[in-house]
């Protein structure tokens, strides 16, 4: 489903004059509905795979080649804007610990509009929405309040209700449980087990190692790499 070749990136830092190699000649691949977790260092460049797949990073080389259902086998370094686009909208999600919104959208418009995006219809759209916010314990006095005001928790579990509503076939995981208590954590896990059973291939960052326990089927473990490059 996805196979990275000899991926590198490196970010140039202007006002220091200096590039930094964030990674290194990183390859891997995962197998359709399998689950890889990443693991490694603060600053190993966990995050920068997962932003170099989901398009917001452009590698500097190597391959990210993505078995599309609509577009076949495309390699997302080289893929267009257009292309991401379309792949973001139906194919692959990605759930960080931070949430990015539409200005003036409730949390509930959100998770419709999500819903609605797969093709849904608005009852079938207004039924999911309630259901899974419940599922997450989103307060439902919060439901039509904005996002923006949320706490980390909050954002979180709507982030990641956002995600698993539109049952993406690639999910990538940038630490989703970082500032969960356990009981939401665990509401985390069975989505995350309920998508999995239904095909959905994952690659997730945990720095909460039992949380991982028994649910990835490969561990990728990254050493540090990042190295100031040279003088620019
Ligand atoms: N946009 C950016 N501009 C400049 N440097 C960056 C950028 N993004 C990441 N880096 C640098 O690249 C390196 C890898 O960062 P990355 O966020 O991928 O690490 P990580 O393993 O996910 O870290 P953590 O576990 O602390 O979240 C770090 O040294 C970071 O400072």
């Amino acid at each position: 489903m996805i196979q990275v070749e000899h991926l590198q990136k490196d970010f140039t830092i202007h006002h220091l004059n200096k590039t930094l190699h964030a990674i290194n000649d990183i390859s891997f691949t995962v197998e359709k509905g399998k689950f890889l977790g990443i693991v490694g260092k603060s600053g190993s460049g966990k995050s920068t795979i997962l932003k170099s797949i989901y398009g917001t990073y452009l590698p500097q080389s190597g391959a990210i080649y993505y078995d599309s259902e609509s577009l076949g086998r495309i390699n997302l370094v080289t893929a267009s804007p257009r292309e991401i686009v379309h792949l973001r909208k139906y194919e692959i999600g990605y759930v960080s610990q931070f949430l990015s919104v539409m200005p003036r959208t409730t949390a509930y418009e959100l998770v419709v509009q999500s819903i609605l995006e797969t093709g849904a219809s608005k009852n079938m759209a207004h039924n999911e929405a309630a259901l899974i916010l419940k599922h997450f314990d989103l307060d439902e006095t919060l439901w039509n309040n904005y996002p923006n005001y949320f706490s980390g928790g909050e954002k979180l579990r709507l982030n990641i209700a956002r995600a698993v509503v539109k049952k993406p076939r690639l999910l990538l995981l940038d630490e989703p449980t970082a500032s969960l208590d356990n009981a939401s954590k665990l509401k985390v896990r069975q989505s995350i087990e309920k998508l999995k059973a239904q095909g959905t291939t994952l690659i997730g960052i945990f720095h909460d190692l039992e949380f991982m326990e028994g649910l990835c089927d490969d561990v990728f473990t990254m050493q540090k790499v990042v190295v100031n490059a040279n003088e620019a």
